[in-house]
């Protein structure tokens, strides 16, 4: 299936409520798996949600994660910590892809017992019942950060708690401290210093009730809309100064791009501000935001100008190859692209070429990072139904922002 977008004017005015934060939700499906009493409100509506509930409600010893990363890493490490019944533990053909190996390593030397079912060090994994009997272990913390929370997301039912070494330059280090904030509101002890964190074996929690911020990743895309705009008035409820999210770095970011945010009462409002001092060149390291290099290469696209945008070393393992995706996708529309394995540089098109396909390769980012194009141009998105895996919603909110 194909998407053809058009604007239909060139200001929105839209108010949309974004559902919950997937990466919170996550986290929350987890220690709610280990601390039943816990109640959480406003869980994602997202995909990636619904598989990991399911995995954790599911009787059977077989679980498929499809493309969800969080679930299959939080979940390799959740039945690992159970030590009851083996479980196949798999995902689709595209996570059989995304490494594992790291986190496998940190498991088995704890204690246990995990076996590949295919490929060494991909997914699926065979589990297979084993206590884990020690409470110390390094990793590699420089290709993703969500190993790292996968232990952490365990530690508080270790009977002596863990203590988690990072060896390498850490990355994606806003959803470390997304789980470690979500740990101590929980009531655990934890403790981040020098590259070493630990956290105590926590009986009870101190608190029962959640509420999922909404999903500031989700919100960027309502960014690029504003900066693509001749002018925009765009609410979303619910959104938090304080977020535990990285992504509400998106807020500085656009306004670089004439996006201004203002905090109010109920939640954001976007507003596009006049437009005559854009950077020539917009520097960004993204090591800490890498979901919103997609979104940030379009908006340049579409504003003609160009970017060099660092710190994407992770982005090749994520639903696709991001970097290879978007050099691919960014030059049908006339622009030039550079890539490296942690780098991409646009240089904007003279003009957009109209009518593009854009391929989406089951990357529901790269769906909803060139959506807003359709602002100034028109354009079809191919499989435009990918982007259930984050937010089911997108295309309505877009129809709402005037973008049939
Ligand atoms: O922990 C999380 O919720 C996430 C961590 C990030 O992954 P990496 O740590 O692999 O970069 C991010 O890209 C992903 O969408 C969600
Ligand atoms: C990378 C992402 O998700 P995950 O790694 O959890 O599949 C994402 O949502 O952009």
């Amino acid at each position: 299936m194909t998407r053809q977008l058009s604007a239909l004017q060139s200001q929105n005015e839209l108010e949309w409520q974004i559902s919950g934060s997937k990466s919170e939700s996550n986290r929350l499906l987890i220690l709610q798996a280990f601390y039943p009493q816990i109640k959480i409100a406003n869980l994602s509506n997202s995909n990636d949600t619904q598989v990991l509930k399911k995995a954790l409600q599911n009787s059977s010893n077989i679980a498929d994660v499809g493309h969800a990363g969080t679930a299959m890493r939080f979940l390799a490490a959740y039945f690992a910590s159970q030590a009851t019944a083996e479980v196949f533990l798999t995902g689709s053909q595209r996570m059989q892809e995304r490494p594992i190996k790291i986190l496998v390593e940190a498991l088995r030397n704890l204690g246990a017992k995990i076996e590949y079912a295919k490929q060494e060090g991909f997914p699926p994994l065979v589990i297979k019942p084993a206590a884990l009997t020690k409470s110390k272990v390094s990793l590699p913390a420089n290709i993703s950060s969500q190993y790292i929370s996968a232990l952490l997301l365990i530690a508080p039912r270790q009977k002596n708690g863990l203590q988690i070494g990072l060896t390498q330059t850490v990355t994606s280090l806003p959803y470390i401290e997304m789980t470690l904030n979500l740990l101590q509101q929980l009531g655990a002890k934890i403790n981040f210093q020098n590259n070493t964190i630990s956290v105590d074996y926590l009986k009870e929690p101190i608190k029962n009730n959640f509420q999922v911020e909404p999903d500031w990743s989700s919100a960027s895309y309502f960014y690029s809309l504003a900066a693509l705009s001749k002018t925009a008035n765009i609410s979303l409820p619910g959104f938090l100064k304080n977020s535990l999210q990285g992504d509400m770095q998106v807020a500085e970011i656009y306004k670089q791009l004439g996006v201004k945010t203002s905090f109010t009462e109920t939640g954001i409002r976007l507003k596009k501000q006049a437009a005559n001092n854009y950077p020539k060149n917009l520097e960004l390291d993204l090591s800490n935001t890498p979901d919103l290099a997609q979104t940030i290469a379009v908006s340049c696209l579409g504003l003609n100008i160009s970017c060099n945008l660092k710190g994407l070393h992770t982005l090749k393992i994520k639903e696709t190859d991001r970097l290879q995706a978007l050099k691919t996708e960014l030059e049908k529309f006339g622009a030039k692209v550079n890539i490296t394995s942690d780098s991409l540089q646009l240089l904007p098109a003279e003009k957009l070429v109209e009518n593009v396909q854009v391929e989406t390769y089951q990357d529901h980012r790269m769906a909803m990072a060139f959506a807003p194009l359709a602002v100034k141009t028109s354009i079809y998105i191919q499989n435009p139904e990918v982007v259930k895996k984050s937010f089911p919603d997108f295309w309505k909110a877009l129809a709402a922002a005037g973008i049939r």
